[in-house]
């Protein structure tokens, strides 16, 4: 069966490559996609339509699914309307505080709702990965360095806080440094989190673990945005069929 997927942001870097994804996949075909000011425009032949008008177009067009990649606010107000309209909702939208986060969970109570902050497959791997070398490697100096394009607004990224996330689960660490400067010297168990921005790196994530004179570096580097957008779509597939809840794109990928 066609998976009915609405798409948010849809002219912004990852929602024109979304929309691209949707129309590589078989199982599933756009049937809305919204930007707060289309001026007309159309991404690989979908018109796009304002946000303003996001309830309208889902009443309208029925789909089972909103993929989102836009901003951590209005992540939200969609996943609260998609909520409200019994629709499951999949983000890839990064810098969520606290309480953006609890929204999205009270949303997943109604829903099937999906947050990953990185769609790419080898990302997954990659945090399997750490958490082996950290749980194999105690005592080593742990540092993170994140290479983005110079438009990301958030840092660290959302997978840097995810992989810190699985370091921290994995091994005895007293915590983060973001960045040095003047006399700060190293402290035993902080982990070190550095966040570059330049020209139009699509996102490279490296951990290093270091100690015992050797070195272990575990990298992944995403070449092109496609990936992260065949990720969501498949996530999109997936999640039509799940019962309200928080999903994880680990769970897409496990079946
Ligand atoms: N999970 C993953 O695999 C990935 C996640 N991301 C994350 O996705 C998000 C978007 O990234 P990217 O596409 O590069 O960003 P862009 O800035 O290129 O696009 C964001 C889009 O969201 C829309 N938008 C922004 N703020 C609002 C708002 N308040 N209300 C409605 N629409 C809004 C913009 O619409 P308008 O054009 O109307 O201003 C724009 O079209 C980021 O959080 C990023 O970190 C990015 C890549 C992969
Ligand atoms: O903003 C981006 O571009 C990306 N954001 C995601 C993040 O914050 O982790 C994923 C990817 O690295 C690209």
């Amino acid at each position: 069966m066609t998976v009915r997927v609405g798409v948010t942001g849809a002219t912004g870097r990852m929602g024109r490559e979304v929309i691209a994804a949707t129309a590589d996949h078989a199982d599933c075909e756009v049937v809305f996609a919204v930007t707060r000011e289309p001026e007309g425009e159309t991404v690989d032949d979908v018109d796009i339509e304002p946000a303003d008008d996001f309830d309208a177009l889902v009443v309208e067009h029925e789909p089972a699914v909103v993929i989102d990649f836009t901003g951590p606010d209005s992540a939200v107000d969609y996943a609260e309307a998609c909520a409200d309209a019994g629709v499951a909702f999949v983000t890839g939208t990064t810098g969520f505080d606290d309480g953006q986060r609890e929204a999205l969970e009270s949303a997943s109570e109604e829903v099937a709702v999906l947050h990953a902050p990185n769609f790419a497959r080898g990302v997954q791997a990659l945090l399997n990965a750490v958490g082996e070398a950290v749980r194999n490697l105690p005592g080593y100096d742990v540092e993170l360095v994140e290479t983005h394009h110079n438009a990301k607004r958030d840092a660290p990224s959302g997978t840097a806080n995810r992989l810190l996330s699985e370091i921290e689960a994995n091994g005895d660490f007293n915590g983060r440094t973001h960045g040095r400067e003047g006399e700060d010297p190293r402290e035993e168990g902080e982990i070190g989190v550095h966040a570059l921005r330049a020209g139009n790196v699509t996102g490279e994530h490296e951990i290093v673990l270091a100690g015992n004179h050797e070195e272990v570096r575990l990298t992944h580097r995403a070449e092109d945005r496609g990936v992260f957008a065949a990720g969501a779509v498949d996530a999109a597939v997936w999640i039509a069929g799940q019962k309200a809840g928080d999903y994880d794109f680990a769970d897409v990928i496990s079946e």
